[in-house]
């Protein structure tokens, strides 16, 4: 590994460790060693290193394309969306599901030491790209995509992998490669189960799988916390923190890089960790995560990564929501004692995003810094999450309006309340990574809009309305020009790609289609006679109606 991902053969370091092993890993070691000793012990030339690869290694063909059973060419969403080019566009998202359908060949489950992959049971759906495998919380976005397509089947068998993957790790990975196992992403399994809960009242699901989503919450609970003290009073809250040893395997050569410039084993390992913890937020990586002294003559590089000491506003927020809806679900099948327990816990992480990150002076919510024992006070879109997971005890029309002045005071929105980017930044920090300006990515972009939405206060909503509207067409125009979906969007280039980081943009795109969907239902759709009743009062059917009257008032304000 060390060798060949420093010799610099393949452009993107993951390209060897999707590798599939042509025999044992002791036969390549052994075979490794003796071409080395030919060399004295030095790293052979780079054509000999290259032609042991490939005598050992080849590209893996561990996937098959899938297609989904319960898929349709002409789904329900499509009736329902008055606009013919969206109308058009909805229905060529659902053929990208196609593309980035998959299951996993059965020899990956005979011979799994041969592979980085890791078998699940069902079919699956890939990001795209260079992401050939399934990840944590996109999955969150493409699984609403997928409902929203009417795949309710397929989108269960995906959460069953999930599920498959809960049970046999103890936690959910980063993605479906053995190089994710030491570390999760952002714990979205029980939003996950939510949303498919609110689409089918299928309770006996829920009822099944309650253990496995209650075991996944104890990762986080039993693994993530830090107890630190804020004006005298002791806290317990959640953070991103992935220890353990040496290089991302997937960026090895670019994790080995950052940590050179420590001298010591342990001072190595400790960068590799925040690193790691970095992969662990989804933010790989972001100025979010940068503590610098004033005196750092290079405050950008990625040496100033320390996410575990951190603890970030949508991590709680999102931690808080998954307690509440244990606690709702324990409630529902008469288990006093746990609905009590996770109510409990719930309110413990509102506490904490109550007591420690909102600032009623900033109207907004803030990471806090565990070194410097302080707030980060730089605009991020995470600072507004609590919106999204309803993590807040002020009055709804309170906190919407607090919100709004915020992001006037960060110029995320104009005095007049038009949306100043296409899409909402991800910070106003330019620093060449990826989570920074200017990008825009879809995952946040609900954060932010569904999560203004749902204060139900008439001005939030209709910025969250436009700024649907100004995500859709950036989203729409990259579609229409260059049949194009991309992970992350410019917020000055309208329908171009965001940048930076350390893998070139990607295209396809999972989390994007479904974020795409999920908008085009809310805003731009209305209610069909063939849409199935639905008795959830907080299922996505009932706010069609009054969602496309805003949207028609938005038109109107526009024309
Ligand atoms: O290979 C570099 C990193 O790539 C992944 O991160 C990015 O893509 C993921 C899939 O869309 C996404 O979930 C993540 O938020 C992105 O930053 C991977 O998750 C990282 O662990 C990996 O090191």
């Amino acid at each position: 590994m060390h060798d060949v991902q420093l010799a610099r053969i393949y452009p993107d370091s993951k390209t060897f460790v999707d590798k599939k092993l042509k025999c044992t890993e002791s036969e390549i070691l052994t075979d490794y060693k003796t071409l080395k000793d030919a060399y004295n012990g030095d790293v052979p030339p780079l054509t000999e290193l290259v032609k042991f690869i490939d005598e050992h290694l080849e590209d893996g063909d561990e996937l098959e394309v899938w297609n989904p059973p319960d898929f349709s060419e002409n789904p329900s969403i499509a009736n329902r969306i008055r606009d013919q080019n969206y109308k058009q566009w909805a229905l060529g998202l659902n053929q990208v599901w196609k593309t980035l359908a998959r299951k996993v060949k059965d020899d990956v489950r005979i011979h799994p030491d041969q592979y980085s992959l890791i078998w699940v049971p069902n079919g699956f759906f890939i990001p795209g790209g260079r992401f050939r495998e399934l990840y944590y919380w996109d999955t969150y976005w493409i699984v609403n995509g997928l409902m929203l397509c009417d795949m309710k089947d397929t989108a269960r068998g995906v959460i069953d992998n999930i599920i498959s993957l809960v049970n046999q790790f103890g936690f959910m990975p980063n993605g479906g490669r053995s190089y994710y196992l030491n570390r999760s992403q952002p714990p979205m399994l029980i939003l996950m189960a939510l949303s498919y809960y609110k689409e089918t009242n299928d309770f006996d699901y829920i009822k099944k799988i309650l253990p496995d989503l209650e075991s996944e919450f104890h990762f986080w609970t039993g693994n993530r916390m830090v107890t630190f003290e804020k004006d005298g009073k002791s806290y317990r809250m959640a953070r991103y923190n992935a220890p353990s040893r040496g290089p991302r395997p997937e960026s090895y050569r670019e994790d080995y890089e950052v940590a050179e410039k420590f001298e010591t084993e342990n001072e190595k390992d400790d960068m590799y960790t925040r690193l790691k913890s970095g992969a662990e937020s989804g933010w790989d990586y972001s100025s979010r995560w940068f503590i610098t002294t004033d005196q750092d003559s290079e405050p950008n590089q990625l040496s100033n990564v320390h996410v575990p000491s951190i603890v970030p506003v949508e991590l709680n927020s999102i931690l808080n929501q998954n307690a509440r809806i244990l606690s709702t679900w324990f409630g529902k099948i008469g288990n006093k004692y746990k609905s009590n327990k996770y109510c409990k816990v719930a309110q413990e992480f509102l506490n904490g995003i109550q007591e420690v990150m909102w600032r009623s002076d900033r109207g907004a919510w803030f990471d806090w810094d565990l070194m410097n024992h302080k707030h980060r006070e730089c605009f991020f879109v995470s600072n507004i999450a609590p919106l999204w997971t309803e993590s807040y005890n002020m009055p709804k029309k309170s906190v919407a309006n607090d919100v709004l002045r915020y992001l006037r005071d960060e110029r995320i929105i104009e005095p007049d309340f038009s949306i100043s980017f296409h899409g909402t930044p991800t910070s106003m920090h330019v620093s060449s990574q990826q989570w920074d300006y200017p990008n825009a990515w879809p995952p946040l972009q609900t954060y932010i809009i569904q999560g203004l939405d749902r204060t139900e206060e008439s001005c939030a909503q209709q910025v969250a309305a436009k700024m649907a509207e100004v995500w859709l067409s950036t989203n729409y125009k990259g579609f229409a020009e260059k049949s194009t979906m991309y992970e992350k969007y410019h917020v000055e280039l309208p329908g171009e790609t965001g940048g930076g980081g350390e893998y070139i943009p990607q295209t396809g795109f999972g989390w994007t289609n479904g974020v795409v969907l999920e908008f085009l239902n809310q805003w731009c759709s209305v209610k069909t006679d063939t849409d199935e009743p639905s008795n959830n009062d907080g299922g996505n059917k009932s706010i069609l109606k009054s969602s496309f009257k805003r949207f028609c008032k938005l038109l109107d304000t526009k024309n």
